[in-house]
């Protein structure tokens, strides 16, 4: 059972986003990146299906997903150096293939408007965060931004949506995730929080069955989540 109030019992006061699969659909930049990466090693390139199901957990666990699928062990020397490979691959990747999810823009206007405070919770590091939000327009709607490398442990557990929380002057109870994953609905649970899953994200498991408190189609139906 849902121990959480309803949203028209209780309207946010801030709403905090995920990044990778709900703001943005950032899986082709982050395959190019990641066979760009297997390339270095000799081995072969995966599907844009297959990074998909590998984003989520961070750059690290992403890394180390791709080369697990080609049953390749990294050693300890060379996860630090793919890590290094990595963030350089994909420095030059942010922007590139990297759209928009429809109504992600007008959602975040919305909630300002509504008086809401607005933030990104991303286990993507901070500063590609920010490039990637900055491309699109977004940086000046949103009051906070934490990345998975601002020093907290990364969803699901629930230290960053509390870090937020703070930020922006709220409690568990007056916010809400928007989000498309385990790790997004894991951590809003354990933080206490509000979470709506926006289908067609990156999940292993379908929309409806990762547990959250509503399940929209598309963005610009949060405001009438919120209002109603
Ligand atoms: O970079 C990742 O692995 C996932 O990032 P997200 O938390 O924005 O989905
Ligand atoms: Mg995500």
């Amino acid at each position: 059972m849902n121990a959480n109030p309803a949203f028209a019992d209780l309207p946010p006061r801030a709403v905090f986003f995920d990044l990778d699969g709900t703001l943005v659909d950032s899986a082709p930049d982050m395959a190019a990146a990641v066979n760009e990466l297997m390339a270095r090693y000799g081995l072969a390139p995966h599907s844009l299906e297959a990074v998909r199901g590998m984003i989520g957990h961070g750059v690290e666990k992403l890394i180390e997903r791709a080369f697990a699928a080609h049953s390749h062990a990294l050693g300890l020397g060379d996860q630090s150096a793919s890590r290094e490979q990595m963030n350089e691959i994909y420095g030059r990747h942010l922007t590139q293939l990297t759209t928009l999810r429809p109504g992600a823009g007008s959602a975040l206007t919305a909630a300002r408007k509504a008086g809401m405070r607005t933030g990104v919770v991303t286990n993507k590091p901070e500063g590609f965060s920010r490039i990637v939000l900055a491309h699109f327009g977004l940086s000046d709607e949103l009051d906070v931004v934490i990345g998975g490398d601002a020093g907290h442990p990364k969803k699901p557990a629930p230290d960053m949506l509390l870090a937020a929380c703070h930020a922006c002057g709220c409690s568990s109870a007056q916010a809400v995730m928007v989000g498309d994953s385990m790790a997004d609905v894991g951590a809003a649970r354990a933080a206490g929080i509000r979470c709506i899953i926006v289908r067609g994200g990156y999940t292993e498991l379908a929309a409806e069955a990762l547990g959250a408190d509503r399940v929209i189609d598309v963005l610009d139906q949060l405001e009438s989540v919120f209002l109603r």
